[in-house]
């Protein structure tokens, strides 16, 4: 059970402690910010409202553990992470029954996305091993003008501290996705959790702490990000912000300093419907890729756009499959379960209702109770619905009927968004073309976008984001590099 066991010491009464200096603490602050459970409405647990002086504190601590980190041999940072990785996965009943009830993931998904974070952690100190203790040689005299007389030596140095800020809807995955890669690369790391999700970290965090990594180089500052958020952000001592999120990533990005940003940011992906595709894998793939989590995943399916001829047949068989989508609470493994907060189920609700009043065809009758929103297909929506532009982040898919290929990328390349896109067609040389034409970061051919497996790039163009993810990109994100030049007195060749 989530706070029992080897996770006793995390928890004061019932408000879970943050993590500074190796040890759980109680903030000064005396305050407490609640953590609605999506399903029942009700305060799950409680995390602390952490200080700016506990953030100053943190932020000191990571400095100073970084200098010796940075001087921990790799094989030694990647032991310590294979262990991190060991004492997840031990304990991943408790970490996926706090992501059941603070972000109401389905029972079997939250196990999964715990597993699949142990190995990341487990890959991340294999890539790191293999990547950071290789350098480059380079000789002067390949650049005209030049004699053999410089040996240039470059290798990768770590950053300092970086800031990890992940998002709710896979705290566990893409925090450890930012944590891993940052200390591998020798930098240390401070982690600000997303509100919902907060407990689960705090229990990722502890397999941290229980792994012995040295104090001070692992902390984890709780905290609405709306209070703050903008303190540790524009922080002094940061060196590289790592965020998953929303819009609040672009306005970070304005206020950021001279640093690395790696962000991730949101989405509207396209899937793209061809005449000649294999309608039943479309369906599939249509249900996975816009229902799994009720659609709150950045690579979610967010608009079908497909050829008309296609459209009815296309509709009739996905219609059979949300039939079949159960609905209801985590716990008992539904398909369909309560989207995060109330104003994401009102946001939602708008969508519908603009829908509605435009005149889209509702597929199913529209439902709600409370957070919980039944799975919902909308056809024949136009461009002039909000819904065929904005990321609802929850069971409602538009369909938009095309007349030809071009308008499809033409919709999908007018959006703000630039993060994934899947195209259907049987027809490899056609699927490339588009696939070229796309502005997205990835396109999935004959599948449902996807950002695993975890060591694939993974990047958002426009406003999906800065930089690049996947362990080996997120690495080279988080270090620079550092050239030593070795100046001869005469030009020197090898066996020359
Ligand atoms: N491209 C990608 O890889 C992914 C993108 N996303 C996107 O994330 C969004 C959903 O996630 P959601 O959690 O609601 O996103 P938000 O942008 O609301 O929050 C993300 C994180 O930022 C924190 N935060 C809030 N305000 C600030 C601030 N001023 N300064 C610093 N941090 C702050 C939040 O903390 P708190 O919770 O305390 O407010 C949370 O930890 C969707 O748009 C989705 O597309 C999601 C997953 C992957
Ligand atoms: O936020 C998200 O959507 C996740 O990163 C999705 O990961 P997945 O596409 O591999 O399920």
């Amino acid at each position: 059970m989530a706070g029992t066991g080897i996770f006793t010491d995390i928890l004061d009464g019932d408000v879970y402690k943050y993590y500074s200096d190796g040890e759980w603490k109680t903030s000064s602050s005396g305050k407490s910010v609640a953590i609605i459970n999506p399903a029942t409405r009700k305060t799950q647990y409680k995390v602390q409202a952490c200080t700016q002086e506990e953030v100053n504190k943190v932020m000191e601590m990571a400095k100073s553990a970084q200098k010796s980190w940075a001087k921990t041999p790799l094989w030694k940072r990647a032991e310590l992470l294979h262990k991190a990785a060991a004492i997840l996965k031990d304990n991943k009943a408790p970490i996926a029954e706090s992501l059941v009830k603070e972000i109401a993931k389905p029972a079997k998904d939250s196990v999964t996305e715990v597993v699949r974070s142990g190995d990341l952690i487990s890959y991340c100190a294999e890539e790191g091993v293999r990547i950071l203790g290789e350098g480059k040689f380079l000789l002067s005299d390949s650049f005209p003008g030049n004699e053999r007389t410089k040996y240039c030596l470059t290798s990768k140095i770590p950053l300092g501290v970086v800031l990890a800020i992940p998002p709710f809807n896979y705290p566990v995955n893409l925090a450890v996705s930012k944590i891993a890669p940052a200390l591998i690369a020798g930098n240390s790391l401070v982690l600000k959790p997303p509100t919902q999700g907060a407990v689960s970290c705090l229990h990722m965090v502890h397999c941290f702490h229980l792994a012995g990594f040295p104090k001070g180089l692992i902390s984890c500052i709780t905290g609405k990000g709306s209070e703050i958020g903008d303190f540790l952000t524009m922080h002094p001592a940061v060196n590289c912000i790592s965020f998953t999120g929303g819009d609040t990533g672009i306005s970070i990005s304005k206020k950021a300093g001279m640093i690395p940003l790696q962000m991730e940011l949101g989405g509207k992906d396209a899937c793209i419907v061809l005449e000649d595709a294999d309608l039943d894998l479309v369906a599939s793939n249509i249900i996975k890729g816009g229902f799994s989590y009720s659609g709150q995943r950045c690579t979610a399916v967010k608009v079908v756009l497909v050829i008309k001829s296609v459209a009815d047949e296309l509709v009739e068989k996905v219609k059979a499959k949300v039939a079949k989508l159960t609905v209801g609470p985590p716990e008992e493994n539904c398909d369909i379960t309560a989207v995060v907060s109330e104003s994401s189920a009102n946001f939602i609700e708008g969508l519908v209702m603009d829908a509605k009043d435009k005149g889209a065809t509702f597929c199913q009758e529209y439902k709600r109770e409370g957070n919980l929103i039944w799975p919902l297909l909308l056809d024949n929506v136009r461009p002039d619905m909000r819904i065929a532009w904005e990321e609802p982040f929850g069971p409602v898919l538009p369909v938009l009927r095309i007349n030809s290929v071009e308008e499809g990328i033409n919709h999908c390349n007018a959006s703000n968004f630039g993060l994934q896109g899947c195209v259907f067609t049987k027809d490899i040389n056609k699927a490339i073309l588009i696939s070229d034409a796309m502005e997205t970061g990835t396109v999935q051919i004959n599948s449902a976008p996807a950002r695993g497996p975890d060591h694939f790039p993974f990047q958002g163009l426009k406003d999906s984001g800065i930089g690049s993810q996947g362990v080996t990109n997120s690495i080279n994100l988080m270090t620079k590099l550092k050239t030593t030049v070795i100046n001869l007195p005469t030009p020197s060749y090898s066996m020359g």
